[in-house]
C-alpha cells in the first residue's frame, strides 16, 4: 500500500516536471538577453487573460503596453513564442520605416502552397515576392485611381439612403434580412449589420465587377460568402492558430480555411468577369480592370504615366488576380464597416458635433448645388477630423506585428540583437490612449485634429493605418468610402441614441475583432427635407 503511494507520488511529480520543463522551454528568452519582460505561466505565457477570455483585445493591449511604462520596449511569451512589444516611438519607426528592410515581413502563417488565395494576397506575402506585388499594386491606388471609383461607391451609399428612406416612408414595406426595427417614426438600426452589408457593397462593386445591393438582396450569395470568409471564429480560429503554431501540421492535416467551393466561388466569380470583358471589350473604373491592366504591364501611376519611371510586367499566374481581390475582401469588409459604425455612435452620443458635421455637409452639398463630387468629400476638413478621432478611440486593427528577416540590434537600452524569425507588436490601440500623446485620452475630440492641433501629434503615435512601406495600401480607398455614406447618412438623417444603444461602450472579450456583444443599435430620424438635398454626384 505504502509502496503504491510512494508510486504514485513518484509519478505525479514526473509528469508535473514534464509538463512544467514543456510548458516553459522557451520562456527563458529574454531572461538570458536581460530584456524587461513580464513572468510567464506555463504554456500560456502573458496570453492567458486574452485566450481564456477574461479580457478584450483592446485592454490585452493596453496592459501589456502600460505594464512596460519606462521602457522603451519589452518582451512577452505569446504562448510559448517570445515577441518584443514596442513601446517607443521613435523605435516604431525604426523598425517599420528607417530599418524596414530588416522587418520586410508580417506573421502570416498562411502559406501560398497551403492557402493560395490567402497566401498570395498582398498581407500574406513575404520578402521579395511582397515588394513585387505591392509595386505592382501601388498604381491601382493613387488618387486618380480613387477619383475615377468615387462614382461606383456613391451608388452604394445611395442605395444604402435611399433603401432606408423607403424604410421609414412606406410603412408596408417588410424589413426581411437586415436588422432594422420601427420605432414610430424612427428606425432602430443595428449599424453593423447596415455597414458591412454596404462596404460588401463597394468591394463587391470596386474589386471584383459586381453589383450586389445587399440591402435589398439581404441574402445575396456574395455577401453571405463575404461574411463567412472574414468571420474568423469558432473552427475557423482554431484552423487559423493551427497555422500559426504548425503550418506543417495543418498541411498533412489538410485543413482549409478557404474550402474548395468557396475557392472556387470566388476563382469562377474573377475568371467570368475578366473573360467577358476580354471578349467584349469592356471597361469598368474598378480594381479587375486595374489588375487586368497590371498584368499586361500596362496600369499607369501617378508620375506622368509610370510608376518610378518605370513599367514592370508581372509574372502572374492564374490566382494571382483573384487572390488580391479576396484579399481586398478580407481587408476591407470588417475595417471599415467598424469605423463607420464607430463614428455613428460617437456622433449620436454627441449631438452637437454631428450638428456641426452635418452643417459642414450642407454647406458643402449646397455650394455644389446638391451634386456629391471627390473634392467636396475631400475638402470637409470637419469630416476629416471626425474620421481621424474615431480611428484614434477605435482602430479597427489594435495591434501590428513585424517579423525580423536580417539580424538587428534595437538602437535602445538594453541593446538587443534580434535574429531573423523574431518577431515585434506595435501596440496600435495603445499609443491612442497613452495620455502622454492625447491628454484625456477616452474623450471623443475630434479638435486634436484641426489644422492648429494636428501638427503636434508626435510621430508614430497615431497608427489607424500602420506605418511604413507595409502600411495599409486601401486607407485612401477606406477613408473615402467612409466619408462618402457618412455624407450620405447625415445628410438624410440624424444619428440618434434609443434604448437598445449600448452605453457605455464594451468591447467584447470573445474575439480579436473591435466590436461589442448584441449589436451597434441606434436610431435613425429622417432630416427636414432642404435645397441641399443630396443627388448623386
Ligand atoms: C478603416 C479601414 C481600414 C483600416 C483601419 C486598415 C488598417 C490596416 C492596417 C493597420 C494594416 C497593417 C499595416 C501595417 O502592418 O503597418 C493594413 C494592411 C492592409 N490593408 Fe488595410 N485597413 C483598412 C481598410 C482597407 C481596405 C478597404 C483595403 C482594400 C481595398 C485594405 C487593404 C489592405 C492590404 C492589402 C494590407 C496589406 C498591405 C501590405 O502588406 O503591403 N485595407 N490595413
Amino acid at each position: 500500500m505504502l509502496e503504491s503511494m510512494w508510486v504514485w507520488t513518484l509519478a505525479t511529480g514526473l509528469i508535473s516536471l514534464i509538463l512544467y520543463l514543456l510548458g516553459t522551454w522557451t520562456q527563458d528568452h529574454f531572461s538570458k538577453k536581460n530584456v524587461p519582460h513580464l513572468k510567464p505561466v506555463p504554456f500560456f505565457g502573458n496570453v492567458g487573460p486574452l485566450a481564456l477570455r477574461m479580457v478584450s483585445f483592446p485592454e490585452f493591449v493596453l496592459d501589456l503596453y502600460n505594464r512596460f511604462k519606462g521602457h522603451k520596449y519589452g518582451g512577452v511569451y505569446e504562448f510559448f513564442n517570445p515577441v518584443f512589444v514596442l513601446r517607443d516611438p521613435e523605435l516604431i519607426k525604426m523598425v517599420t520605416v528607417k530599418d524596414f528592410e530588416h522587418f520586410l515581413d508580417r506573421r502570416s502563417p498562411l502559406s501560398e502552397e497551403a492557402e493560395p488565395l490567402f497566401g498570395k494576397g498582398l498581407f500574406n506575402l513575404k520578402g521579395q515576392r511582397w515588394k513585387d506585388m505591392r509595386s505592382t499594386l501601388s498604381p491601382a491606388f493613387t488618387s486618380s485611381k480613387m477619383k475615377s471609383m468615387f462614382v461606383l461607391i456613391t451608388e452604394c451609399g445611395k442605395q444604402l439612403t435611399d433603401f432606408l428612406e423607403k424604410c421609414i416612408n412606406d410603412k408596408n414595406m417588410t424589413i426581411e434580412g437586415c436588422k432594422i426595427e420601427r420605432e414610430g417614426n424612427i428606425l432602430a438600426v443595428e449599424m453593423k449589420d447596415l455597414f458591412t452589408r454596404y462596404t460588401n457593397d463597394v468591394i463587391a462593386t470596386s474589386a471584383f465587377g459586381i453589383s450586389c445591393d445587399s440591402l435589398n438582396n439581404p441574402r445575396n450569395e456574395f455577401y453571405e460568402t463575404g461574411r463567412y470568409v472574414t468571420n474568423f471564429s469558432g473552427i475557423r480560429a482554431i484552423i487559423f492558430l493551427g497555422y500559426f503554431f504548425s503550418p506543417k501540421l495543418m498541411k498533412l492535416l489538410n485543413m482549409k480555411l478557404m474550402s474548395k467551393t468557396l475557392a472556387n466561388f470566388f476563382r469562377s466569380l474573377v475568371h467570368n468577369t475578366i473573360s467577358t470583358r476580354e471578349e467584349k471589350g469592356i471597361v469598368r473604373p474598378d480594381m479587375i480592370h486595374l489588375l487586368m491592366q497590371a498584368k499586361k504591364g500596362t496600369l499607369q501611376g501617378e508620375d506622368n504615366g509610370t510608376t518610378n519611371g518605370k513599367i514592370t510586367k508581372p509574372k502572374w499566374e492564374d490566382d494571382d488576380i483573384t487572390a488580391q481581390v479576396v484579399q481586398f475582401l478580407l481587408a476591407g469588409f470588417d475595417t471599415a464597416a467598424t469605423l463607420l459604425y464607430f463614428a455613428s455612435h460617437l456622433l449620436a452620443m454627441h449631438p452637437d458635433i454631428q450638428s456641426r458635421l452635418q452643417d459642414e455637409i450642407d454647406q458643402t452639398l449646397k455650394e455644389d448645388r446638391g451634386k456629391l463630387t471627390y473634392e467636396a468629400v475631400h475638402g470637409m476638413k470637419y469630416l476629416d477630423m471626425v474620421v481621424s478621432e474615431t480611428l484614434r478611440l477605435y482602430p479597427p486593427a489594435v495591434l501590428v506585428d513585424r517579423r525580423c528577416v536580417k539580424q538587428y540590434t534595437l538602437p535602445a537600452e538594453p541593446q538587443c540583437t534580434l535574429n531573423p524569425g523574431d518577431c515585434v507588436y506595435i501596440p496600435i490601440y495603445a499609443l491612442h490612449h497613452d495620455p502622454d500623446y492625447f491628454p484625456d485620452p477616452e474623450k471623443f475630440d475630434p479638435e486634436r485634429f484641426s489644422d492648429e492641433n494636428k501638427g503636434n501629434i508626435k510621430t508614430c503615435t497615431y497608427l489607424p493605418f500602420g506605418s511604413g512601406p507595409r502600411n495599409c495600401i486601401g486607407s485612401r480607398f477606406a477613408l473615402m468610402e467612409a466619408k462618402i455614406a457618412l455624407v450620405q447618412l447625415l445628410s438624410r438623417f440624424n444619428l440618434k441614441v434609443v434604448p437598445k444603444t449600448p452605453i457605455p461602450i464594451k468591447i467584447t472579450k470573445k474575439g480579436l475583432n473591435m466590436t461589442v456583444d448584441g449589436g451597434f443599435w441606434l436610431g435613425l430620424e429622417q432630416r427636414v427635407k432642404n435645397s441641399t438635398t443630396y443627388q448623386t454626384g
